[in-house]
């Protein structure tokens, strides 16, 4: 599928719903790039495309969409995956690598954390995200591959909403724009 292509068919399986009252923004539904077979197969190689010269070894991606978009990338890439999990809940019983996040798009300030095994010195670290808005939780899981002795190469999202600044700051590269949707 062309780039064009793609991006025609991630505007029209994509949808803003409206909460109702007591919530007062629209709210993104991703589902419909899921539910597409020509969307799911084309995302992969679409996102491993945006850093055709870096060479990843692995990919890197948070949850909870992260494991839906990361391991289409790795596969891609022909390389691994590593989750990213937010802390708070379910505790990983093994040594954990953590970095806590500014406020992200939703005010929160999450803690970010891989496994500590899982990335190794040496290792060139693509981190995948659905959408990337004030760059936060991107930024927090590069302090974590940084930590890990790897290096962080930059972020491949689906959708950009950050500024220029952030794109340049962490090398995020996007298949469309959140104005796009
Ligand atoms: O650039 P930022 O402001 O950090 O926002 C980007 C993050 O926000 C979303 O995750 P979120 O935790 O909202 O939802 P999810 O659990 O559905 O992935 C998205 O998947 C990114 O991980
Ligand atoms: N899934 C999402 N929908 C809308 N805005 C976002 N910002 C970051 N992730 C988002």
């Amino acid at each position: 599928m062309s780039s064009s292509d793609l991006t025609t068919e991630l505007i029209g399986a994509f949808r803003w719903n409206d909460p109702g009252q007591d919530f007062p923004h629209l709210v993104s539904d991703l589902s419909g790039w899921w539910r597409s077979p020509t969307v799911l197969r084309a995302l992969g190689p679409a996102l491993a495309a945006l850093f055709p010269e870096e060479a990843p070894t692995v990919v890197v991606s948070p949850e909870v969409t992260g494991f839906i978009v990361g391991p289409l990338v790795a596969m891609a890439l022909e390389v691994g995956f590593v989750e990213a999990y937010k802390g708070g809940h379910s505790p990983v019983a093994e040594p954990m690598t953590w970095a806590q996040a500014a406020p992200d798009h939703k005010g929160r300030r999450l803690s970010l954390g891989v496994r500590t095994r899982q990335l190794r010195p040496g290792d060139r670290a693509l981190i995948v995200d659905d959408w990337i808005t004030t760059g936060a939780q991107s930024r927090a899981l590069g302090e974590v591959v940084t930590a890990c002795g790897a290096v962080p190469i930059g972020t491949a999202a689906i959708v950009g909403e950050c500024s220029a600044e952030v794109a340049a700051e962490l090398r995020v590269r996007s298949l469309i724009r959140a104005e796009q949707l």
